[in-house]
């Protein structure tokens, strides 16, 4: 039974919360889904109290009140799936303005319905940040202005006094002032956190020296694209590419001319690619090339065409000239062929062209 009860509440907290949204969204909508079932609780217990000392009026509107908390919970899921959480949050703040504005007119349970509008500029601050929850809380600070101080004496339901009316408001104000202050601070460090995030995934996935995605990224790429031309019973090729006698040119130009190398090289082979082909550093002087909805035939026009660019390609080093070769092996990843084969044919290739003097793509198609 308890087991059960928590499920269920479970189940009302994380309605609409999908892995796909960002976990901003998902904290909004566990609040949106966390303010409908606490307001819902509260508000239906204040209705049946004012049912029973049968201030009719009162219990109609807080009865109305929790069943447009309840509406507003199911509008994270039935509305657009991926705004829904807006139009709930917009619902639920806009009933509870509209209920905080008949407390302040009517006073509710003895002239106390005013304390209940501190909920407003957190509530507002929360579902709709800090630009549209100040614009929010800006048009409801009218209304209860105009409700305290403008509304004639014949049309009020009830009397506050002066002193009343104005501290209320000033504490009001000073409330959202804080709030807003808190949101303004939540939303800079989310930010920040965010972007630190997003750097830091980054550089986990490319290679420091040459901007390029670094073997943990291509093993992601070469899964996604391999299930891809599975399913789509396309083909796909690798290619395994190693500099020839790189270990001359950091002899030659030192370490640091040698890291030049493989920038330099790295910024060409990117310009010579399609869109949709991926290169990444494999190891030391070694470059993976994945390449989808590509036959052998067609790896191996770009291979010689990439290796003929390599062969006359002006480096300079600090002045001086150089010359550089590359040595590529290709392989296709039939659908027979994990893609962990197709490497290890690759660099079988390659190794091979080497052999044989290098500066060449194996095998010849
Ligand atoms: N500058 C620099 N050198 C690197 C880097 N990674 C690997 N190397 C060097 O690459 C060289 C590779 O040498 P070898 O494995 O003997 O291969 P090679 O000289 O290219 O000869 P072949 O592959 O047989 O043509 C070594 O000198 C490594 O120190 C790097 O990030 N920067």
């Amino acid at each position: 039974m308890l087991n059960k009860t928590k499920a269920a509440f479970n189940t009302f907290l994380t309605l609409g919360v999908h892995r796909g949204r960002t976990p901003e969204v998902n904290r909004q909508i566990f609040v949106i889904n966390l303010f409908s079932i606490v307001g819902l609780c509260i508000v239906s217990a204040l209705a049946l109290s004012a049912y029973i000392r049968q201030e009719f009026v009162l219990a109609v509107v807080l009865t109305a009140s929790s069943i447009a908390m309840y509406i507003s919970h199911r509008l994270v899921e039935v509305t657009k799936p991926f705004t829904g959480y807006r139009v709930a949050g917009n619902f639920l703040l806009y009933c509870l303005m509209l209920l905080m504005a008949f407390l302040v007119v009517t006073g509710g349970r003895e002239n106390t319905g005013p304390l209940w509008i501190f909920l407003v500029p957190p509530v507002a601050l929360f579902f709709g940040g800090l630009k549209k929850g100040l614009r929010d809380i800006g048009l409801f600070t009218s209304v209860i202005f105009i409700l305290l101080f403008l509304l004639p004496d014949t049309i009020a339901l009830t009397q506050y006094s002066y002193g009343f009316k104005s501290r209320l408001l000033l504490s009001f104000l000073t409330l959202t002032f804080l709030a807003g202050f808190y949101e303004y601070s939540r939303s800079e460090s989310y930010k920040r956190m965010k972007q630190l995030s997003d750097e830091f995934e980054r550089q986990a996935r490319s290679d420091s020296l040459t901007k390029l995605p670094n073997r943990r990224s291509m093993r992601e790429h070469l899964d996604y694209e391999f299930s891809r031309s599975q399913r789509a019973k396309q083909t796909m090729s690798v290619m395994l590419c190693d500099i020839d006698h790189f270990k001359s040119i950091n002899d030659e130009h030192g370490h640091d001319g040698g890291d030049y190398t493989l920038i330099e090289l790295s910024q060409l082979f990117r310009d010579t690619l399609r869109k949709q082909d991926i290169v990444a550093r494999w190891g030391g002087e070694e470059f993976i090339f994945l390449l989808p909805e590509t036959n052998q035939h067609d790896a191996y026009i770009l291979a010689e065409k990439l290796r003929k660019r390599v062969e006359n390609y002006g480096f300079k080093y600090k002045g001086t000239p150089f010359t550089l070769t590359v040595s590529i092996g290709i392989a296709e990843v039939e659908h027979h062929l994990s893609v962990d084969k197709a490497i290890s044919l690759a660099d079988h290739f390659m190794y091979q062209a080497k052999r044989e003097g290098r500066n060449k793509t194996l095998p010849i198609f």
